[in-house]
């Protein structure tokens, strides 16, 4: 069976229910042979994504044509996309595919308008205090590119920043390894989100290029957009020199099914997922091991018929499993330990369990209300947070992209009442440069 039954919830959470670091995660074999052919035999994605990044600092352009050429076989002299070749996307494309994106792109903006968050001054008789509220001035979207293009993370990371407000947004993705060109879907989409540039460069590279920046491609204040691997690491890296929105990798999904629930569309669901990546994660928790055990032949039967039948069941058996677990009450203690990017609740009356969800990037809430609709058109941004750090990250949103100025205006008055315990504060602080600051103005 390609994916494993647990009936004993201790083997459970030494298996797919533990969480492992993003830079300790075990790397399957076939990526650990790409990365001893590029990177020298025995090498970690951490150390391959160190080197990557030192070089694009040190070398800028130069760097990135190596990487180009080693990492994605394409030969690239010009990294941005000119003009005429986002139009041309536009003739490669079904009318009814543009028609779709430009759907999906609507749904994502409608919900994102719900985001509004505005300056305040707020006025007293001790003068003013309050908040201006800024966008970001330019910020780098990554849209994931290596095994498909996903045009709808560009829509989903990219719309939510065009109603922040922020002035300059630029896109890395990866150019595909026969054409050395961006898929015309991703081209698309970009154009449909309003970017203002777009970049061939995928990976490591990418991330690299936005956070320092080269003679080609403007460093950004933000980067955000999920990936692969290498693209979280690459992140993570360059935290401090750009801000980051939060860790978004291989895709993760955890359903929690009770009795009723239909095996075919459980293991439907799970296989959605598991087709991202080979370290993408697709568990089950259900308390009726009549579902488990029909959810397990379901998923190998739909196996079959997926055309990427080979990445699903690598992240079927390494990261993947069912567990049969004795209440639902235990099935959401282990989903909160957990934290899923995606927690889908396939249980009679799904609205009774949503307060029980502490930790979860989104929570989809019944058999109609599934994750793959979330992924394309539902509204909210599907850039969610992987690998436990939905414990405190939240899916991208219109926030990422604003940031806040205190406005402090205060009076006579409340330097009258305020000024001593300041004084104070900073005596006690052994600061005597800000106590004398405070009593100038009090002995005045
Ligand atoms: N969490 C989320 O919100 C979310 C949303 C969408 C997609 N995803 C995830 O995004 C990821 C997309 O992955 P992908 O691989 O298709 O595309 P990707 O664009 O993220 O990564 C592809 C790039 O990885 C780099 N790379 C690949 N193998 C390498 C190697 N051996 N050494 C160095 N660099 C290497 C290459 O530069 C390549 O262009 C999946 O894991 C998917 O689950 C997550
Ligand atoms: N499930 C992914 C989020 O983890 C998003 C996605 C893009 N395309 C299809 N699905
Ligand atoms: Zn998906």
């Amino acid at each position: 069976m390609p994916i494993q039954l647990y009936t004993d919830l201790a083997q459970a959470q030494q298996g797919p229910l533990a969480r492992v670091a993003f830079d300790t995660v075990e790397v399957p074999e076939r990526l650990q042979q790409s990365l001893d052919h590029m990177f020298g035999v025995g090498t970690t994605p951490a150390a391959a994504v160190d080197q990557i990044l030192a070089s694009v600092r040190r070398d800028g352009d130069a760097a990135l044509e190596h990487w180009s050429r080693t990492i994605e076989g394409v030969e690239l002299s010009q990294f941005e996309v000119d003009r005429s070749a986002i139009e041309a996307a536009y003739s490669q494309l079904d009318p009814l595919l543009v028609e779709a994106l430009r759907i999906s792109a609507a749904e994502i903006e409608r919900f994102h308008r719900k985001q509004t968050r505005q300056s305040w001054v707020d006025w007293s008789d001790e003068g003013a205090l309050g908040q201006i509220v800024l966008p970001l001035e330019r910020i780098g979207a990554y849209a994931p590119g290596g095994t498909a293009p996903l045009p709808s993370s560009l829509l989903m990371g990219v719309i939510p920043a065009k109603v922040a407000g922020v002035r300059e947004i630029i896109v890395c993705s990866p150019p595909q390894r026969d054409t050395g060109e961006i898929s015309p879907l991703v081209l698309v989409a970009a154009d449909i989100a309003g970017v203002h540039r777009i970049f061939r460069l995928g990976g490591a590279q990418a991330i690299a290029a936005m956070a320092y920046g080269t003679n080609s491609v403007p460093h950004v204040d933000k980067i955000i957009g999920p990936g692969n691997l290498f693209v979280v690491l690459a992140k993570k890296a360059v935290y401090g020199t750009v801000d980051i929105e939060a860790l978004p990798g291989p895709t993760e999904t955890m359903v929690i099914a009770d009795a009723d629930a239909n095996p075919e569309l459980v293991a439907a669901d799970l296989l959605a997922q598991a087709e991202h990546d080979l370290l993408a994660s697709a568990i089950l928790l259900t308390p009726s091991l009549e579902l488990a055990e029909k959810v397990q032949v379901a998923v190998a039967r739909q196996l079959e018929e997926l055309e990427r039948a080979e990445i699903a069941a690598q992240a079927l058996t390494n990261r993947s499993g069912i567990v049969l677990v004795p209440s639902l009450e235990v099935a959401f203690d282990l989903s909160n330990a957990y934290g899923p990017e995606h927690l889908c609740l396939l249980v009679n009356d799904p609205w009774q369990y949503v307060g029980k969800v502490r930790n979860a990037g989104g929570i989809f809430l019944g058999e109609r209300s599934f994750e793959v609709l979330g992924d394309y058109v539902a509204g909210p941004s599907h850039i969610m947070p992987t690998g436990g750090t939905a414990r405190y990250a939240s899916p991208v949103n219109v926030d990422h992209f604003r940031k806040v100025i205190s406005l402090v205006g205060l009076n006579e008055k409340a330097l009258q009442r305020l000024g001593p315990v300041a004084q104070r504060l900073a005596e006690a602080e052994g600061l005597t440069a800000h106590a004398a600051a405070v009593r100038r103005r009090l002995e005045q």
